[in-house]
């Protein structure tokens, strides 16, 4: 079966730069199956999650879904790959419209990508998708400013998962939250996963989140991959460098 999400050989200059910001990035994930991405800030990950999500367009390299290349051209596979892949970012505090209340939030891609055009069937399926990240039916009728961060990233997830997507790409989604709910929702994040058998791809430059939620990593320096593997080996046995510095730094690994 082929990897649910690849990049293969995937280059990226921004235009007008000088370098190229990626180069021949290779990353897969298969069918319900974790992928972290590691690397230093300014190493290429954010550059590589938009080139994943069509915002860009690689320079050079392809992205290939369930084995067949990537192609956004017409407004039919672009609404499909949006059903596909869903994302959480870094900041819920930005990424939630404050103006509109909750269940409308979540329910905004049940709407905009006509997978449920029936205004009563998305308030049940809201209803549904708060239980499952773990906030009261009322959330749906407040506003985000009633709400903490990490109740803020629930109702994010909740917003992701809404169109039922294959994919989630999370762009360091706990890096903005305090220490003591960072948990909860890798913990909630992990539970999802496993229960929808979503695949996950990760990005993040903590380490410690990696090895909590994703059983490969790949490890990106300078716009190249280093090193890839299972989680657990590179941990435990890193064969590069960059890898080895990165895991000196962290003070304590669970499964180190
Ligand atoms: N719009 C842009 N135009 C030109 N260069 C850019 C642009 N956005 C990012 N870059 C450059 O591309 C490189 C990769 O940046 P990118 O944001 O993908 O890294 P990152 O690993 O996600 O870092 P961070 O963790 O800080 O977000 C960096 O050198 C950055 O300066």
């Amino acid at each position: 079966m082929p990897p649910l999400l690849a990049a293969e050989n995937l280059t990226f200059r921004y235009p007008g730069a000088e370098r190229d910001v990626l180069r021949g990035v290779d990353l897969s994930v298969g069918p319900g199956a974790s992928l972290g991405l590691v690397g230093e800030s300014g190493a290429g990950k954010s550059t590589i999650l938009s080139l994943l999500l069509g915002l860009q367009r690689p320079t050079g390299g392809r992205i290939l879904v369930d084995g067949a290349p990537l192609d956004l051209s017409r407004p039919a596979s672009r609404l499909a790959y949006r059903r596909t892949v869903q994302t959480v970012f870094q900041d819920p505090y930005s990424s939630l419209d404050p103006r509109m209340r909750v269940g409308r939030s979540i329910a905004e891609p049940l709407r905009s990508l006509g997978i449920e055009p029936d205004a009563r069937a998305r308030e049940a399926r809201v209803a549904e998708l708060l239980a499952d990240v773990g906030l009261p039916a009322d959330a749906a009728t407040r506003y985000p400013n009633a709400f903490s961060g990490g109740q803020r990233q629930r109702i994010a997830i909740a917003r992701a998962l809404a169109a039922e997507p294959r994919v989630l790409l999370a762009d360091e989604p706990v890096s903005a939250l305090d220490t003591s709910v960072r948990l909860q929702i890798i913990e909630l994040l992990q539970r999802l996963a496993r229960e929808r058998s979503l695949s996950l791809l990760l990005v993040s430059h903590d380490l410690t989140i990696v090895a909590a939620l994703c059983e490969r990593m790949s490890v990106i320096e300078s716009g190249r991959i280093v090193e890839s593997g299972q989680t657990t080996d590179i941990l435990t046995a890193p064969s590069d460098p960059y890898t080895q510095r990165l895991i000196a730094a962290v003070p304590r690994l669970p499964s180190a």
